[in-house]
């Protein structure tokens, strides 16, 4: 399909030599192009121009964008979109006053979605994730990571691998997929965390490299969950399968996981919600993407990762949705983009760089998604008439989506 978007009132992100990430003050700089058009072809963005100088085109499918803004779609590089059943009842049980932790230590959280995940077939888990995959697709999202974590038996974090698989070679939206075999202690292994961490390292870890099933490893580094050394172990393992790390560190408590993620060379750390300077001094002069999951805080009324700080301390930051049965039952992008500007004091500018450039990278993605660049994939939000796109975090709980263009298709609303 061949698309010429004509009289676009602003694009956003046009970057003809895209940087592979943003940090600091360059993050509050969003290049944009007013009264634009745009040429996509072969599931690509083919080129684009001010409307004063249209090229002559043939066999394009135009789209009047008047009063519209276009911008690429947004990359959610921290996503538990394959999971089974759903936690309603452990909602209700947080609004009588239970915290996050005490239903896990009641038998809720994790490993009560694994119960339920180790029952479903693959089959059932991949239609219950296809639904949600479609809503984020129309929602604007065009590239995601999906986990699998809500198995902790080797088949079942097999069986949540290929349902994600799956669900890529159907879908357009790109995914990339993370093992996280090591979310939560299951209950088998109670009073054995080590007979679980070779489970995981002798078992799980060769059986999803061996089937191609992940590019990157977790571990949710976390006080009740995995250790410091717990982690190092599994990080270390995971390296002899060129598995990179991107791990859940400082949700409720720092004890030091961010350094190890440094260390061991991360993409990403996640959540950040808990964050100390010697946590902002060890992602200094590093190559990992700190993640911040403001519908996680939201959810959990847990803080807000100190995003204006990270930015301020120079460092990048990215935003995902961290879309999960347990604490973000939320897969939408716009509402993450949103709440940042609110809660944690971005600027659109910065929440924006933040959910394309910098979740593109947070996936391992720089070279293909993220920005409007000749040759990375057509994956493009088409908003509404709109005033303007600081419109888009202001008028926050409102669908300002018209179309969803992902590898140069357009996706049903
Ligand atoms: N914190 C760890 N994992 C998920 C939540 C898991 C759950 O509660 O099911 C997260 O990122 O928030
Ligand atoms: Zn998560």
């Amino acid at each position: 399909m061949k698309l010429l978007l004509t009289h676009i009132k602003e694009l956003l992100q046009v970057r003809d030599n895209a940087p592979a990430k943003l940090s600091g003050a360059e993050m509050n700089h969003l290049p944009t192009l007013k009264n634009a058009w745009l040429l996509v072809k072969d599931g690509k963005i083919f080129d684009y121009g001010s409307m004063t100088k249209m090229p002559e085109t043939k066999g394009f499918k135009t789209i009047d964008c008047k009063g519209k803004i276009v911008l690429p779609a947004w990359c959610d590089s921290h996503s538990h979109l394959v999971y089974a059943g759903n936690r309603e009842q452990e909602f209700v049980d947080r609004i009588k006053g239970l915290s996050y932790q005490e239903i896990a230590e009641k038998g809720g959280g994790i490993v009560n979605s694994a119960k339920k995940l180790q029952q479903t077939s693959e089959d059932s888990l991949y239609k219950q994730s296809a639904k949600r995959l479609e809503e984020v697709m129309r929602l604007g999202t065009g590239a995601i990571e999906i986990k699998s974590g809500y198995g902790l038996t080797t088949e079942a974090e097999l069986k949540m691998l290929h349902v994600a698989k799956r669900l890529a070679e159907h879908y357009p939206i790109t995914i990339k997929t993370t093992f996280l075999g090591a979310h939560a202690i299951p209950t088998e292994f109670k009073n054995n965390k080590d007979g679980y961490l070779d489970l995981i390292c002798n078992e799980m870890l060769p059986k999803v490299a061996e089937q191609q099933l992940a590019s990157y490893v977790d571990v949710f580094c976390e006080e009740g969950y995995f250790s410091v050394s717990d982690t190092e172990r599994i990080l270390s393992e995971a390296k002899k399968y060129n598995l990179i790390p991107k791990i859940h560190v400082n949700q409720f408590n720092a004890i030091g996981g961010v350094a190890i993620g440094v260390k061991y060379k991360a993409l990403s750390v996640d959540h950040l919600e808990v964050l100390t300077d010697d946590d902002i001094a060890a992602l200094k002069g590093s190559e990992t993407m700190p993640v911040a999951l403001p519908s996680c805080s939201y959810f959990l009324s847990i803080p807000y990762t100190p995003g204006r700080k990270i930015i301020d301390s120079g460092l990048p930051l990215a935003l995902a949705t961290d879309y999960n049965p347990g604490s973000t039952p939320s897969g939408n992008m716009n509402f993450v983009v949103s709440t940042a500007c609110i809660k944690m004091r971005l600027t659109p500018e910065e929440a924006i760089n933040a959910a394309t450039i910098n979740g593109a990278y947070a996936m391992g993605l720089s070279e293909t998604h993220g920005s409007i660049t000749k040759g990375k994939v057509a994956n493009l939000i088409v908003t509404k008439p709109i005033p303007s796109y600081g419109y888009l975090p202001y008028s926050f709980g409102s669908n300002h989506i018209e179309m969803v263009i992902l590898n140069g298709k357009e996706i049903k609303q």
